[in-house]
């Protein structure tokens, strides 16, 4: 399979934050914000892979700067490496200064992406080949990141956590 560069999969969705879709404090609920980065996350693996997809997990989500009612929010995903059948997703989310248009980066998340086939099995995809310093420096981390999910999801013993014991032996 040939290989696709993150920008194959690049995913934007802008979009305003409405009165139902705050908390009390009237900022953007983080329930919907996540709603709106799985739609982005699962449009970007699926360009990747122009398969079906499923979430198979959260890996991280820092809620770093509340987004107050009326924002302009653009939540930004791309694939930053892509394993055999899995995708690890990165998003980008930033708001929009209603008066100078400048973009400051509000908060950040990493989900996995499994392609599956008509009958919900793991099916491989085409390797990522990053070209930016940033998305080679989100690439290189990118096992680590798996082998935590699978050491917390009970799927992988952390003893053959390879790349994560590695971090400890520095
Ligand atoms: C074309 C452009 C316009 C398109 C315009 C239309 C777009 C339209 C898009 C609509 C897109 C809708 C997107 C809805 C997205 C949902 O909301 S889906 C609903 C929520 N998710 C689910 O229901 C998934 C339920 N879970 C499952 O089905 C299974 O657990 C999974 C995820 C398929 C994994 O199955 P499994 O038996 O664990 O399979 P296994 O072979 O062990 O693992 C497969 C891979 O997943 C990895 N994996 C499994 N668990 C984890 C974990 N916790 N952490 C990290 N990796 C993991 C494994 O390491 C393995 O990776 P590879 O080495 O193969 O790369």
């Amino acid at each position: 399979m040939e290989a696709k560069s993150p920008n194959e999969s690049r995913t934007t969705l802008t979009d305003l934050v409405l009165p139902s879709e705050t908390n009390p404090l009237n900022n953007l609920f983080g329930g919907e914000l996540l709603a709106r980065m799985d739609r982005a996350a699962s449009i970007a693996a699926r360009r990747h892979s122009r398969r079906i997809v499923v979430t198979a997990s959260v890996n991280h989500v820092a809620f770093n700067k509340a987004i107050p009612l009326g924002s302009v929010v653009t939540v930004e995903a791309a694939v930053s490496r892509a394993f055999k059948s899995s995708m690890e997703i990165f998003i980008d989310v930033w708001v929009e200064d209603r008066e100078s248009g400048r973009r400051t980066k509000a908060n950040e998340a990493i989900y996995t992406f499994v392609a599956v086939d008509e009958t919900g099995t793991p099916i491989q995809i085409p390797p990522l080949e990053p070209e930016t310093d940033l998305e080679k420096e989100r690439y290189e981390a990118a096992l680590r990141r798996k082998q935590l999910s699978l050491v917390l999801a009970g799927k992988m013993k952390p003893k053959d956590a390879t790349e994560l014991k590695a971090l400890f032996e520095e």
